[in-house]
């Protein structure tokens, strides 16, 4: 009955709430009038009953005083006229009765006659059908004897029967009325609530929260409306707010927040829908690989504020150029990739791209400067130069790398001559470009030991790349890429300043004199800031000049030589020293090596090699240590692995070696034990790095 009670809905609550106080209430006030009336009719009744008994009483002391049981009889008689009473007893003063009416017994003389004791402590008491009243009959004072008399009762049960009955029927009405009320009531109040849960279970459904609730009254429910409104106007705000900070961070996440345009995870989810739109619906489509040119230049010389401001310039401007249902994308960098859905015939690739490239080459007018922006684009087709994505994209970039080897400001189509060698290397050169920024590049340091005593007398600086998939890449294999890009000016800044510092925290260490010998390069030599980035590092590092050693070749000075030993004046002046690497490899004159203020020689390792075995390499590394000598020079062999081509360098006089037998080149971890052991072999390093400063 409970759960049945809460399983009700608030309205059948209240409804069944509402009616059954109503009916209890009513049925209260049946039973009260319905006994007040009992009370009264019978009051009526006994007031009746006493008054024929005090007659009667009064008819019969005759009667008793002379025992005469015919005149009491007489006296009885009148009462079976009256319907109302049922019986009537006199009894004398021995109460004996004298004589007696009973109509029950008239009416049926086989009903036993009742026993009837003479005494109502009332003078009258009320049974189930009657009410016996008992009157004394009195003369003179005397108690004769006594009247009983017998009322009935049953119009007054009728009359009461009848209430109950009329009772019965309003209460059923009023019970049937008082429920159509109560849930007429209740609807007042639940309709406003059921529509209020309406509501809100269509905007929990929908999440539409800009919806509101229609209020209808100005009462409590009114309140809860406006309530419930102004809460959902404020969650409307809250919805928005997270809807544009949702949208904010979706764009954040898949734009770029330079230029805006889409960024590379866009651009790759993009990719990846048009490519299986492109399968489904067999259509061909293109992907552009746009690489700026010498924009590094942009940023070094103008500054990187100014390099972003052509960036936008410059995605602004392809942007335009793009249809909606293509892709721009910046690729990172100076980098735009471009996806062009649905493509019918390659020569309409070939005129976009001519367009992308006249649109570029307008001049940028930037902080009242005029710029020209030119652009590698490399191209690549689906389903011609592969399905997968990724296999696009590499294509794409390989030809953009081929269009950058042509002199930039020109596009290419991937061709499947690119082969994979050279797309490898075209690859490699590109990734070279990222690899000082994302920290690839490390030095491992070569000892150098003097010859003659055997001790450490320095390291030359040497540059790897430790590449995320080839693992460590031979300067070899990417100092010529490095060279031909113009790339190796970083680099080698980047060399410049890592051993320097490298050596003057050696030297903070252990406080050995040692020098640091760093190789420059070709292009980084003929470098116009040269002189002024390496007195930059020496002041940033705060090594002295002296422990730095720069390793020239001849080839790299002899183009201008004037030019040249300007260049090596200057670092002679600022007390950097100069050597002459790879020497007896290029074309020596003695003439202009007489001129260049350098301090060492260095034997190439090819020589080295064969010394004791090749009369000619033997004769050659001997001329060489004899000429250091003549001009004042210090001879270092490099590339010595056996005990025999160090055996035969000292008997020459060579100065200085490094090679295999003394040490691999070592990587920066693995210093620390072999400064410990030079310490503890040359005790007196400090006093001599006095000496040397
Ligand atoms: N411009 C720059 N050039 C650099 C830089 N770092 C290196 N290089 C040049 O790359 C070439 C290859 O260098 P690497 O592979 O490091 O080889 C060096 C030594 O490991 C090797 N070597 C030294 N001793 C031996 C030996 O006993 N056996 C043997 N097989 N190889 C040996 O010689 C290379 C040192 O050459 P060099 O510079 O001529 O002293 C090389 O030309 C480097 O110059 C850089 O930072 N910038």
């Amino acid at each position: 009955m409970k759960r049945l009670f809460y399983n009700l809905s608030l309205r059948g609550k209240l409804t069944f709430i509402t009616t059954l106080t109503c009916c209890l209430m009513l049925l209260l006030t049946l039973v009260v009038v319905i006994a007040m009336q009992r009370v009264s009719l019978r009051n009526e009744l006994l007031q009746d009953g006493q008054m024929l008994a005090r007659n009667i009483s009064d008819n019969c002391v005759a009667a008793l005083s002379h025992h005469d049981p015919q005149a009491a009889a007489l006296v009885l008689e009148p009462l079976t006229a009256t319907h109302r009473v049922i019986g009537a007893r006199l009894f004398d003063q021995k109460q004996t009765v004298v004589a007696q009416y009973d109509r029950h017994r008239e009416e049926d003389p086989e009903i036993d006659e009742p026993t009837v004791e003479p005494s109502l402590p009332r003078g009258y008491d009320f049974f189930q059908n009657y009410l016996d009243i008992l009157q004394p009959v009195v003369s003179d004072g005397q108690v004769l004897g006594q009247l009983l008399l017998r009322v009935d009762m049953a119009q007054i049960n009728d009359v009461l029967t009848r209430y109950l009955w009329v009772g019965g029927i309003v209460f059923i009405v009023y019970s049937c009325l008082a429920f159509l009320m109560a849930s007429g009531l209740q609807r007042l109040v639940s309709n406003p609530i059921n529509a209020l849960l309406v509501s809100m279970q269509t905007i929990s459904r929908e999440k539409d929260y800009t919806l509101r609730v229609e209020k209808n009254s100005h009462d409590e429910l009114g309140r809860l409306f406006d309530g419930f409104n102004a809460m959902l106007a404020e969650i409307e705000v809250r919805d928005q707010e997270l809807r544009e900070s949702e949208a904010n961070l979706k764009y954040l996440v898949n734009h770029d927040s330079l230029t805006k345009v889409a960024n590379r995870s866009l651009f790759h989810d993009r990719l990846d829908h048009a490519l299986a739109r492109a399968k489904r619906i067999k259509s061909r489509l293109a992907i552009l690989f746009i690489d700026l040119d010498r924009f590094k230049n942009i940023n070094d010389s103008l500054g990187h504020d100014i390099g972003d401001l052509v960036l936008c310039v410059v995605a602004d401007r392809l942007g335009r150029l793009v249809r909606d249902a293509d892709t721009l994308a910046r690729n990172g960098g100076d980098e735009f990739v471009i996806i062009l859905d649905q493509v019918k015939k390659t020569n309409d690739v070939s005129r976009y791209v001519q367009k992308l490239s006249r649109e570029l080459a307008k001049t940028i007018e930037v902080s009242g400067q005029n710029l020209h922006v030119s652009a590698s684009i490399g191209v690549s087709l689906y389903p011609e130069n592969g399905e997968e994505a990724g296999t696009l994209m590499k294509a794409a970039d390989v030809a953009m790398y081929k269009s950058k080897n042509n002199g930039g400001d020109s596009y290419q189509f991937y061709s499947a001559e690119m082969n994979v060698d050279s797309r490898e290397s075209l690859l490699l050169e590109h990734q070279l470009r990222d690899a000082l920024e994302q920290k690839q590049m490390l030095l491992y340091y070569h000892p150098q030991y003097e010859l003659k005593s055997g001790q450490l007398v320095g390291f030359e600086a040497l540059i790897r790349w430790n590449h995320p998939e080839l693992g460590l890449v031979s300067p070899l294999d990417f100092i010529p890429m490095a060279e031909e890009s113009g790339l190796i000016v970083p680099i080698g800044e980047w060399v410049l300043y890592t051993a320097c510092k490298q050596m003057k925290a050696i030297q903070d260490k252990w406080k050995l004199p040692l020098t640091m010998a760093v190789n420059l390069s070709p292009r980084q030599f003929l470098h116009p800031s040269l002189v002024q980035t390496v007195a930059e590092v020496l002041y940033r590092t705060k090594l002295k000049p002296c422990f730095l050693e720069l390793e020239i070749t001849e080839s790299m000075v002899m183009g201008d030589i004037d030019q040249s030993i300007s260049k090596m004046n200057e670092f002679e002046k600022m007390g950097v020293s100069l050597a002459i690497d790879d020497f007896g490899t290029g074309y020596s004159s003695l003439e202009y090596l007489k001129k260049f203020p350098i301090t060492k020689l260095k034997i190439d390792q090819s020589f080295v090699r064969e010394l004791g075995r090749d009369d000619n390499d033997s004769a050659i590394v001997n001329s060489v240590i004899a000429l250091g000598k003549g001009l004042n020079l210090r001879v270092i062999a490099e590339g010595i692995e056996t005990v025999e081509q160090l055996d035969l360098l000292r008997q020459e006089g060579c100065d200085e070696g490094q090679g295999y037998l003394f040490s691999k080149p070592l990587p920066v971890n693995a210093l620390s034990a072999l400064l410990d052991s030079v310490l503890i072999n040359n005790p007196e390093g400090l006093t001599q790095m006095g000496q040397k400063s």
